[in-house]
């Protein structure tokens, strides 16, 4: 599996041009993705400026070389590529399994394309065997979590060994598993009306392509 991430990962890189401003997701698969663009930085001086999705992804970005701007300096966004917990038939995603979705929403929404890079595990029929990850504020957690409950999935707050989780944001994640999300535009605006709810992990009509690997070879899915 680690190979087709690698694969997937390295493979979007050839889509940065010189000059772009460019989204950096968050997990696994996109650290391939950073490690060749650190590359194509150093040897053949390709001049890109990334934002990051999370602090582990920007550690690793500055570790690596890879020039870093913000939104205060940028007001558009090239191309994001990131990661994926689930994709489905029409590209929607679940994403949120590191504990990064609402910083990735808030790049991937401002990009021109997104491409997803995943290992072809990711790739199902209908999003929901995943546990829906939804960020909420830490202040009324439990209430929150009834009122999400309601949805017909059981919110367990996430756990790092013995303490809560707490996102690059200061917040709480709940995952959710749902089964079946049959309709995740729907589910995911319903959630949102719900005070306490910062975002939830279901993107709805943001990929632009997809890039797998299946047996160590490329597959690309766009609509
Ligand atoms: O919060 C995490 C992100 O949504 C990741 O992009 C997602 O979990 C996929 O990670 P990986 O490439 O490690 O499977």
């Amino acid at each position: 599996m680690d190979i087709n991430k690698k694969i997937a990962g390295e493979e979007a890189v050839n889509y940065i041009k010189d000059g772009m401003t460019i989204g950096l997701g968050s997990g696994s698969t996109v650290n391939w993705m950073l490690k060749k663009l650190a590359n194509r930085v150093k040897n053949e001086g390709l001049n890109i400026k990334g934002i990051p999705t999370s602090i582990k992804t920007e550690l690793l970005a500055k570790d690596l070389g890879i020039p870093l701007t913000n939104f205060t300096d940028v007001e558009q966004i090239d191309l994001a590529i990131d990661g994926a917990d689930e994709v489905d038939n029409n590209l929607n995603l679940l994403k949120g399994g590191g504990g990064s979705l609402v910083r990735e929403k808030i790049v991937d929404a401002m990009a021109k394309k997104l491409i997803i890079i995943i290992d072809e595990s990711k790739l199902v029929t209908h999003l929901g065997a995943f546990p829906l990850p939804i960020e909420i504020l830490p202040f009324g957690w439990n209430i929150t979590a009834k009122h999400i409950a309601n949805f017909g999935c059981e919110p367990i707050l996430r756990k790092k060994e013995e303490d809560v989780f707490v996102s690059d944001n200061g917040n709480y994640i709940l995952d959710c598993k749902f089964d079946r999300i049959l309709h995740p535009k729907s589910l995911h605006e319903n959630l949102k009306l719900l005070v306490g709810v910062v975002e939830t992990g279901l993107f709805v009509g943001m990929t632009d392509k997809v890039i797998t690997a299946r047996n160590g070879e490329i597959v690309m899915i766009q609509h």
